[in-house]
């Protein structure tokens, strides 16, 4: 998880953000947040990997509600049949509703063990749409030519299709291609009851098509609202780094990997670690220069600890000027290397009051290694002991917790 990436754009990215801090921007009108946010519904490319997990959930629920809803239609759907249709053409779509129903059983089933599996979600949504779509073709293709006409709710299928395009959170790339997909179909549905190119057919197509693009329109509010909520649950807002409900989620994920690569071993293959930071005398920056400097010293110490750290690494704000960085793939040595680090980058970093006058900022660090059968809640303890060592030793310093190895100290 980095908290530099960008379904974090949709709301306030963090540059953004930052530089907003210090001149707010004139033109912030609805219609240019919706369009920048276009950008962002447009493809999954832009979002981060938590927030493709939180999309998948969402898009789960989806596929079960609409799952069920069109495994229950589909045997109501064979009263109507046998009711307009003859005996001698049920057959045929009897057969084709069976295979339906088993294939809609068989997603919603796929769909219900498939918690936090996003390609294997992306799939069963597909299906679920591919399914009816599928049946129809087969039926086209199967009926003899004469009898499509005493079809009845058939010609329906591709509009019910396009219209449920709006009840999921696709992007609009994925409802894009749904929709020529059911465009299609129309084409070939018309090519085989005689009004392809007719006056009648026209007519299907401009309303398929017009209901394809309410859908999209759909498609980007549903998406971007997501997008928008889940920045506001997961990031602080004043530096636009990740919060500590979101930083414990994201430990317990790590401890979830660790277990799976390094089997029952203790330590070793997937090493961790966790930095807890703070900035020192913080309260006296407040009480001599104000809030508002505080608060943009806040913002460059966030800018200082995302520059230090790399793309997969996760930076939070833990709480008032306490700070989380979890180093992935680093051990005890290593992290207290880039603690080090940090340290140095923050007390030689040119930290300015509203007179543009120099304050001087340090931080004390406190570093631990990630255990993988330990509560999380543990790990944050030791460092957060190690950083307590290091304000009473005297600050701008980082120490390693006692209890993980030897204090090693750098100052
Ligand atoms: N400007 C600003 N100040 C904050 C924010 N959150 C917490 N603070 C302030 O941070 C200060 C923390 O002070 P203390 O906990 O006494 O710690 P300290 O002054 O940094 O001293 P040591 O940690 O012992 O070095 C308090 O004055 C809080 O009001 C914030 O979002 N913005």
């Amino acid at each position: 998880m980095s908290s530099r990436k960008s379904e974090d754009s949709v709301a306030t990215p963090k540059k953004r953000h930052m530089d907003a801090l210090a001149e707010p921007p004139e033109v912030n009108h609805e219609l240019f947040v919706g369009l920048s946010s276009l950008r962002d519904t447009l493809s999954s490319s832009n979002h981060s990997r938590d927030f493709a997990f939180a999309h998948a959930h969402y898009l789960r629920s989806r596929v079960l509600a609409l799952g069920i809803i069109f495994t229950l239609l589909s045997p109501l759907w064979i009263v109507v049949d046998s009711l307009v249709l003859p005996a001698e053409l049920l057959r045929y779509t009897l057969l084709g509703r069976v295979v339906l129903m088993l294939g809609l059983v068989g997603v919603l089933v796929l769909a219900l063990f498939s918690v936090e599996r996003i390609r294997r979600i992306r799939f069963c949504a597909g299906m679920l749409l591919a399914l009816p779509a599928g049946f129809y073709v087969l039926v086209l293709a199967m009926l003899p030519d004469r009898a499509v006409q005493d079809l009845v709710g058939y010609g329906f299928i591709p509009f019910l299709l396009v219209a449920s395009l709006s009840v999921f959170p696709f992007t609009l790339l994925e409802s894009l291609c749904a929709g020529l997909a059911m465009l299609a179909l129309l084409g070939f549905a018309q090519t085989v009851d005689g009004t392809w190119m007719t006056g009648r057919g026209v007519e299907s197509f401009w309303l398929l098509s017009s209901l394809l693009v309410v859908s999209m329109a759909a498609n980007h509010f549903q998406l971007s609202l997501l997008l928008r909520l889940y920045r506001q649950a997961t990031h602080d807002p004043l530096t636009g780094l990740f919060n500590r409900g979101a930083l414990e989620v994201h430990l317990e994920k790590i401890q979830a990997w660790q277990r799976e690569i390094e089997g029952g071993e203790q330590q070793g293959r997937a090493p961790c670690s966790v930095l807890m930071l703070d900035l020192d005398h913080f309260k006296r920056i407040n009480d001599n220069h104000g809030h508002s400097v505080g608060d943009n010293v806040l913002c460059q110490f966030a800018r200082i600890l995302s520059g230090q750290t790399r793309k997969h690494d996760c930076v939070a704000r833990y709480g008032g000027e306490e700070f989380v960085v979890i180093l992935l793939g680093s051990d005890e040595e290593r992290a207290l290397e880039v603690a080090e680090r940090i340290r140095y980058a923050v007390e030689v970093f040119e930290f300015t009051d509203r007179q543009q006058q120099r304050i001087p900022v340090t931080t004390s660090i406190g570093v631990t290694q990630l255990r993988q059968d330990e509560p999380a809640q543990e790990a944050l303890k030791r460092a957060d002991d190690a950083l307590y060592r290091a304000k009473e030793t005297g600050r701008n310093r980082a120490l390693v917790a006692e209890a993980a190895s030897d204090a090693l100290a750098v100052d």
